[in-house]
């Protein structure tokens, strides 16, 4: 069953939303993957945020670029924790994304990561290290990751 919401605003955000759900792959995280956007489908996103915890999902990733309104307004639906990730625009490089989902008002916060590919990839991270307080196997997986992680950062200086 999955524990992880991957929500994103468009399709077109696949291309750096998908870093997130290979990474939730490669730890063994199961995740269901929607497209849902706050501004075009807002019936639609309310019942998700609303539905999500009973259908038993544990942690939310939502990426949206430009006015990225969809982390906050699935964290306004939800006590399921939200992670968001900008992603990077053309006309704005991310920038619009950044401060529409870090810049939340106080009572509905929305972990924000990095702009783009990076923050896709830590989102998946993070929502591994926050599942993995309850779930050995989770944790053994983010840990295996950090050993490998080290050992190529060592191998890549040696090679210098
Ligand atoms: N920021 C949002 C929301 C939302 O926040 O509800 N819905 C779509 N979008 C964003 O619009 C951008 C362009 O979308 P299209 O490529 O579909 O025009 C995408 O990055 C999407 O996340």
């Amino acid at each position: 069953m999955a524990k992880v919401g991957l929500v994103m605003g468009s399709i077109s955000d696949w291309p750096t939303m998908q870093l997130a759900a290979q990474q939730l792959t490669a730890l063994g995280i199961d995740y269901e993957r929607r497209v849902i956007s706050a501004h075009r489908m807002p019936a639609t996103l309310q019942t998700y945020g609303e539905q999500a915890a009973e259908r038993g999902l544990q942690l939310i990733i939502a990426g949206a670029g430009g006015a990225a309104h969809l982390p906050g307004m699935l964290a306004a639906n939800t006590l399921l924790p939200v992670i968001g990730v900008p992603i990077k625009t053309r006309a704005l490089n991310g920038v619009d994304s950044l401060l529409s989902i870090v810049q939340m008002p106080a009572g509905v916060p929305v972990a924000t990561m990095a702009i783009g590919d990076a923050g896709a990839k830590n989102a998946a991270l993070m929502a591994a290290q926050i599942l993995g307080l309850q779930d050995e196997k989770i944790q053994q997986a983010v840990l295996n990751f950090r050993q490998r992680q080290r050992q190529e950062a060592e191998q890549s200086e040696q090679q210098f």
